[in-house]
């Protein structure tokens, strides 16, 4: 199966705006028999690491963490040194791999992570990159199409699209959110994806990146652009000549504590603040230390929808602590952040 040409590694680039399942469908095909070795690179905005947590849990991929400043301009040189880095490493014969998976943001626009692959010879001496699959939410698409950049370009990126979530949405709004997709990508097969489950044969080796179609999306998509500062942090404006939407009024904040939650007051809690900031709250998730279970808490959701699951146990010794990141559009920094510390047990 992993067969590239020239010996090129072959990348799937996994996008799709936040929530829309992107972990949730790599984490199946992590676990999947499939006998290939996947190099995972995640990209997270001011996600410190809770998807790698989750990821880690229970698959011995080798998993690289990227965090990165602004997406537009820190990724092309972080994810370039990363590939190259690993590139080496497989040469070497110390690590082993058959393919790379990189998950973007979901504030990624995914053109300049696919421009990596051609802009630089070194890289495109080692790599091949074969598709970019696009995760669209089926709850919340239509609005985050309306309002974000970002998702119009995940979609227009894609070569295969998978729409989570059906099991959440009228069969009509379905229906109606895939005829507007066909219209923005009329190249891309569509398919259904109920939690991640989904056919390998649909997410390896599709060969579908066509150059000259992105081209098209993007007739600036192999220009160099003139390197920038790089000191502003999450959230904040950047003069960017091109990507610069994607951002602007985005932020970020981490909730961290080592004392557990009470269960109730935590339910309590974010249940009323999703009533008042639902429309604001973009993502929020957390690997959680809950009282009353020897399990991690991994908690998580997009707007109002939010859910639980258990994760794995905390192991003997090791220090049990909560890590939760709100992604948002004006949120209130404090009140949040007070409202989970009044949670602990
Ligand atoms: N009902 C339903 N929920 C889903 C489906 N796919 C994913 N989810 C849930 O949606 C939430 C977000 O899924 P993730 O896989 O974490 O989304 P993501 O795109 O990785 O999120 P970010 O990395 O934060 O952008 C989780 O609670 C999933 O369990 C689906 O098909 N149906």
């Amino acid at each position: 199966m992993s067969n590239p040409q020239k010996g090129l590694i072959p990348v799937t680039i996994l996008t799709g705006f936040l929530g829309s399942g992107k972990t949730t469908l790599l984490k199946r095909i992590l676990t999947e028999a499939h006998g290939q070795k996947i190099a995972v690179i995640e990209n997270e905005f001011g996600e410190e690491d809770i998807d790698t947590e989750i990821l880690v849990a229970d698959t011995e991929e080798q998993i690289i963490q990227m965090n990165n400043g602004c997406v537009c301009c820190t990724i092309r040189e972080d994810l370039r040194t990363t590939l190259s880095d690993l590139a080496a490493k497989r040469r070497k014969g110390d690590l082993k791999f058959d393919r790379v998976v990189i998950e973007t943001t979901g504030l990624a626009d995914p053109g300049p992570v696919a421009q990596t692959f051609f802009m630089d010879d070194e890289i495109a001496e080692s790599y091949l990159l074969d598709s970019i699959l696009t995760l669209v939410d089926a709850v919340h698409a239509e609005e985050q199409l309306n309002t974000r950049q970002e998702a119009r370009r995940q979609i227009g990126f894609a070569d295969q699209i998978f729409i989570s979530k059906a099991d959440l949405a009228q069969p009509e709004a379905v229906a109606a959110l895939s005829h507007r997709i066909k219209h923005m990508n009329p190249r891309a097969p569509q398919q259904q994806a109920h939690f991640g489950e989904v056919a390998l044969s649909k997410v390896f080796d599709l060969r579908g990146f066509n150059l000259n179609a992105k081209l098209e999306i993007d007739p600036d998509f192999l220009t160099i652009e003139a390197p920038h500062d790089h000191d502003h942090e999450h959230g904040e404006h950047c003069d960017h000549p091109h990507h610069h939407v994607h951002d602007d009024d985005v932020k970020s904040f981490v909730f961290k504590s080592d004392k557990p939650f009470n269960p109730a007051k935590l339910e309590d809690f974010l249940g009323a603040i999703v009533q008042v900031y639902g429309p604001k709250m973009l993502r929020y998730k957390g690997v959680l230390y809950m009282k009353g279970t020897d399990k991690r808490v991994i908690f998580q959701g997009v707007h109002q929808l939010m859910g639980s699951d258990l994760g794995p146990k905390w192991m003997p010794g090791e220090k049990k602590a909560s890590k939760m990141v709100f992604i948002g559009i004006d949120l209130p920094k404090e009140i949040l952040l007070q409202g989970m510390e009044g949670c602990l047990a």
